[in-house]
C-alpha cells in the first residue's frame, strides 16, 4: 500500500514536471549551475532526474532542479541546474527566491556554484556577446531582497566578502575561452578576465538612467545586472565557491548618441549567448568530471569559515533557528 502511494506521488510529480525522469536523487551533486535570462535549461547534459521546486526553510526554489550526469572520469559527476527567474521567467529580479535557490544547492552538497547572467556593458571594449568573469561587485540594490541566512534576531553572523567571487574558479573557466563563437559576425566573442572587473547590481526592474549609467562608469564598473546580489552573498554564507559568467547583451544607457537599452536589444543577443553558455558549461563540466579541480576538493579556503563568523552563542539560538541552519550545515550545530 505504502509503495503504491509513493509510486502514485512520483507519477503525479513527474506529470507536474512533464517528464518521465525520477523526481528524487540520492547521490552527491558536484556542481550547481544557475541559469539567468535566456538560459532556462542546459542542452548539453544528460538528465537523470528532475526535482520539482525544492522546499527549503526559506521557501521554494524558483524552478525545478534538473540533475544531470557526466561520465568520463573515475566517478560519475553530477550537476544540478536551476533557472533563476523560473522556467517561464515569472520572478522579477527583486522577487527571485535567492535564499531558497542557494540553500537547495548547498543541501544537495554542491561543491561550487557556476552562475550565468545577462548584463549590460559599461565599457566600449566589452561588446554585446562578449563574456566577462567579474571579480568585484558594487551593490546598488535597495534592501528589498532577503540577502542573508544570518540576519535574524538570535542568529547574527558576519562572513567576509572582500573577494566576492572565486578567483580559482574564474581562472578555471577562463581556460575554455576558445569555445566562444560568433558565427554571424566577423568579431570574435571574448571572455574578459581580470581581477579588477566589476559588476554593478541594481535593483530594477527598470533599466538605469543615462546619468546613473555614466556614474557607474565613473565608479570604475565594467558591467551591470540585477541579480548578482544577493546570490553571491548567500553562496559565501554557504561556504560555496561561486563564480558568475556575465554575458553582455547591450551598452546600457551611457552611450550619448545611441538609444538606451531595451528588452529587444537584450533579446537580440540571447540566442548566441545561450549557445556559448552551453558550450562553456559543457566544456567546464566535462573537464571537472575527468578530474575534480583543486578548489572544489579543498573548498577554496571557505570550509569552516561560517562556523567562526556566527556571533550568537548556540545556547541563545532557538530550536527553529538551529533546525534551519542544519539544512545548510548538518555537521556544525
Ligand atoms: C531582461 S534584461 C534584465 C535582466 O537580465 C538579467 O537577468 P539574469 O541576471 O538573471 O540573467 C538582469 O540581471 C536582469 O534581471
Ligand atoms: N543594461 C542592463 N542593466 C541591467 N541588467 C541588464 N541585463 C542585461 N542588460 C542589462
Amino acid at each position: 500500500m505504502r509503495n503504491s502511494c509513493i509510486r502514485l506521488r512520483q507519477l503525479l510529480r513527474s506529470k507536474m514536471t512533464n517528464s518521465t525522469l525520477p523526481t528524487h536523487f540520492d547521490g552527491e551533486i558536484d556542481l550547481g549551475i544557475i541559469g539567468g535570462t535566456g538560459l532556462y535549461k542546459l542542452d548539453c547534459l544528460e538528465q537523470v532526474a528532475i526535482l520539482p521546486e525544492v522546499q527549503t526553510p526559506w521557501g521554494k526554489t524558483s524552478s525545478p532542479i534538473t540533475i544531470s550526469k557526466v561520465t568520463g572520469g573515475r566517478n560519475p559527476f553530477h550537476v544540478a541546474f536551476l533557472a533563476r527567474h523560473g522556467l517561464h521567467h515569472q520572478y522579477p529580479p527583486s522577487k527571485v527566491p535567492f535564499r531558497a535557490n542557494i540553500a537547495a544547492l548547498k543541501h544537495l552538497r554542491c561543491k561550487a556554484v557556476l552562475s550565468f547572467s545577462a548584463v549590460g556593458s559599461l565599457q566600449s571594449y566589452i561588446k554585446p556577446r562578449d563574456f566577462v568573469l567579474p571579480q568585484q561587485i558594487i551593490d546598488r540594490t535597495k534592501g528589498l531582497r532577503d540577502h542573508s541566512y544570518f540576519n535574524d534576531e538570535g542568529l547574527v553572523g558576519h562572513v567576509m566578502f572582500g573577494d566576492p567571487f572565486s578567483r580559482s574558479f574564474a581562472d578555471y573557466i577562463h581556460g575554455f575561452h576558445h569555445v566562444l563563437e560568433n558565427p554571424d559576425s566577423p568579431l570574435p566573442c571574448l571572455l574578459h578576465h581580470d581581477r579588477e572587473l566589476t559588476v554593478v547590481c541594481m535593483e530594477g526592474p527598470q533599466f538605469s538612467t543615462r546619468a546613473e549609467s555614466r556614474m557607474y562608469r565613473n565608479l570604475g564598473a565594467h558591467v551591470i545586472n540585477m541579480s548578482v546580489i544577493p546570490e553571491a552573498k548567500l553562496a559565501r554564507e554557504c561556504e560555496l565557491p561561486y563564480q558568475m559568467v556575465c554575458m553582455s547583451t547591450d551598452y546600457d544607457a551611457w552611450k550619448e548618441h545611441e538609444e538606451p537599452v531595451t528588452v529587444e536589444s537584450v533579446m537580440s543577443h540571447l540566442a548566441n549567448n545561450g549557445r556559448n553558455a552551453n558550450s562553456l558549461a559543457s566544456n567546464v563540466v566535462q573537464s571537472m568530471a575527468r578530474e575534480l579541480p583543486e578548489f572544489m576538493k579543498s573548498g577554496d579556503g571557505l570550509k569552516g569559515s561560517v562556523k567562526f563568523s556566527i556571533s550568537t552563542k548556540p545556547e541563545a539560538m532557538s530550536k527553529e533557528t538551529l533546525q534551519k541552519l542544519r539544512f545548510l550545515f548538518p555537521d556544525y550545530w
